[in-house]
C-alpha cells in the first residue's frame, strides 16, 4: 500500500515525533540535540509542530527566528548532510505526495542555508574585514 500525503496537523506531529526519535538514536548528531535541549524536549517538539505547520500547511502558528539557535552549535557540513538523510528517510517512510516532496525541499534548502551561514560567520570571525 502506498503512503498518503501530509495533509493535517496530526500528520505533522507524526512526522516531527518520528524524525526526532530517529535523530536522537543517531550517533553523529543525536547527542548535539540532547546536550542542548536537555529536559526541554516537549517544548522543542511543540515548537517544531508549529514550524512545520506554518511551512507546509500555511497555518501561521510559528513566529520566531529559526537560524539564531544554530549559530553556536558544533555543526559542520557532515552534520547537516546527516540531518537531511534522516529527514528524507523519515518523510519517505511515512508519506508520499506533493507536500511530502515540499517538506524535503524546504528541509534541504534550510539545511544548506544554515550551513552556509555558519561557515560564513566562522570565516568572518577568523578573518574580519575591518
Ligand atoms: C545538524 C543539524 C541541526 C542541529 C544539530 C539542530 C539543532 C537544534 C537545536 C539544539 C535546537 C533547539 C535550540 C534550543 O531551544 O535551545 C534547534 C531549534 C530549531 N531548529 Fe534545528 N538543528 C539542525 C538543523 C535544522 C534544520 C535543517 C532546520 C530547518 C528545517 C531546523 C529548524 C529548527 C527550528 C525551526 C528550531 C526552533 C527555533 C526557535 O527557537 O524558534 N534545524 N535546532
Amino acid at each position: 500500500m502506498t503512503n498518503k500525503d501530509i495533509t493535517n496537523i496530526e500528520d505533522i506531529k507524526l512526522l516531527v515525533d518520528t524524525f526526532y526519535s530517529n535523530v536522537r538514536k543517531d550517533e553523529l548528531i543525536g547527542s548535539i540535540f540532547d546536550e542542548k535541549i536537555g529536559d526541554r524536549w516537549p517544548e522543542h517538539l511543540e515548537k517544531m509542530y508549529r514550524f512545520w505547520q506554518t511551512v507546509l500547511l500555511d497555518e501561521h502558528t510559528y513566529s520566531g527566528s529559526p537560524f539564531p539557535p544554530h549559530k553556536q552549535l558544533p555543526v559542520e557540513k557532515e552534520h547537516f548532510t546527516r540531518w537531511m538523510e534522516i529527514f528524507t528517510n523519515t518523510v519517505d517512510s511515512l508519506f508520499a505526495g506533493p507536500l511530502a516532496e515540499e517538506a524535503k525541499l524546504r528541509g534541504q534548502n534550510m539545511a544548506e542555508m544554515f550551513n552556509h551561514k555558519i561557515e560564513y560567520f566562522r570565516h568572518e570571525a577568523k578573518h574580519p574585514l575591518l
